[in-house]
């Protein structure tokens, strides 16, 4: 027994239910909250979520509940685990009902497109202030199902109070479960919302069948636009080399988990955008990343011609071919120049 703490996850997805798992295996009774009844009641009697990991058998202590008032009762500590485009919508219930502030810990991998906030910035924005004690981030290369096998991951932890992030470190670490903390919370922020973009955009090159070359040219060219972007906006370049850069880019362009590169993968072998999410019946949250991405280069005025291409695929009609054609046939450029310009500027 690590912990006599209430925790709540909020969100009772893959990633909600894989969290709770580990929390569970640190000895915490956790409450998994859920807005749907029958999946609410199947996690309480025969302690699975098939939908969301399918043949896993949860701990029976984590307790299910569709009452949020209830779940949040006695309780300082949430994990928020719902899509970032549901997180307003949520927070006002949790509004609602809580009865102390709370420490928010968001697992989300997402930026709000056209008010280009991060998700801490969000639940600052949409949290009354004597609601909310702190926000934490827990983010890195971490696919549900490998974490519900419990299989070896590891995982960051940033906050503007790294107390509170050092508090999250111990909650969740396991010998399975490995958490690293990083005070660059823009920075892991960002890493992990941008990858999205990248997995997507490596599925499609997969899709199209041009196999290894056109990945690790995605994934490395990603990574120096999404530390481009990030740089510009303030966070420290080595965090991108980190779990919650490179890291969480590798995981998620290269794993058949990944809802991301799936839904990319579909995009690539010809089948339309709704036809896709249709089909996926779990977020896919690089579309909607796409968006808020393209709105940051253009405002911070940083160059991100894959994330442009992927806008055109997604939101432009144009096709998958065409899109890496053009990638391919730009201007000749430098590898690193951009950065280095950006890392100047800063220092001017
Ligand atoms: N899955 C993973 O491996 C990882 C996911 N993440 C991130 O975690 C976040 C959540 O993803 P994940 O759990 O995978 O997503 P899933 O699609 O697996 O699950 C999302 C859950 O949120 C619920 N939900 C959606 N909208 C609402 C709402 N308005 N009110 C209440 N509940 C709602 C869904 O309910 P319903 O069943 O009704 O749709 C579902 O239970 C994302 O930002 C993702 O990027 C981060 C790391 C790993
Ligand atoms: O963030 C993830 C792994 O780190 C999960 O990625 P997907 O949302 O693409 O499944």
């Amino acid at each position: 027994m690590k912990s006599s703490k209430n925790v709540t996850v909020v969100g009772a997805g893959s990633w909600g239910t894989a969290l709770a798992m580990v929390l569970a295996d640190n000895g915490l009774e956790v409450r998994l909250w859920g807005h749907k009844k029958e999946q609410i009641d199947e996690i309480n009697s025969r302690h699975t979520n098939q939908k969301y990991l399918k043949d896993i058998e949860l701990p029976q202590s984590i307790i299910g509940y569709h009452d949020l008032g209830e779940s949040l009762d006695g309780v300082d500590t949430i994990i928020l685990a719902v899509p970032t485009k549901a997180i307003r919508g949520v927070l006002g219930q949790i509004q609602e009902v809580q009865r102390a502030p709370l420490t928010v810990v968001h697992v989300s991998k997402g930026i709000e497109p056209d008010s280009l906030l991060r998700i801490s910035e969000l639940i600052e924005d949409e949290m009354a202030p004597e609601n909310l004690h702190t926000v934490v981030v827990l983010s890195g290369p971490s696919h549900a199902e490998e974490v519900s096998l419990r299989h070896p991951t590891t995982v960051t932890v940033s906050s503007k109070d790294m107390k509170a992030a050092e508090e999250v470190q111990d909650l969740f670490m396991n010998m399975n479960f490995r958490v690293y903390t990083n005070p660059d919370l823009l920075g892991v922020e960002i890493g992990g919302a941008l990858k999205n973009i990248i997995a997507l955009a490596a599925g499609i090159t997969d899709g199209l069948g041009y196999g290894d070359n056109a990945k690790a040219a995605l994934i490395t060219r990603g990574l120096a636009e999404i530390a481009r972007l990030g740089t510009k906006m303030g966070a420290n370049p080595l965090t991108f080399s980190g779990l919650t850069g490179i890291g969480d880019l590798i995981v998620t362009c290269t794993s058949v988990h990944s809802r991301n590169w799936r839904a990319g993968n579909m995009l690539g072998k010809g089948h339309n955008l709704d036809e896709v999410l249709a089909n996926m019946g779990m977020v896919v949250e690089g579309v909607r990343t796409t968006k808020a991405a393209h709105q940051l280069a253009e405002k911070y005025e940083v160059n991100m011609p894959i994330t442009d291409a992927l806008y055109d695929v997604l939101f432009n009609k144009v096709e998958a071919k065409e899109a890496v054609d053009h990638l391919m046939g730009r201007v000749k450029t430098n590898e690193m120049e951009d950065l280095v310009n950006i890392l100047g500027e800063r220092l001017t």
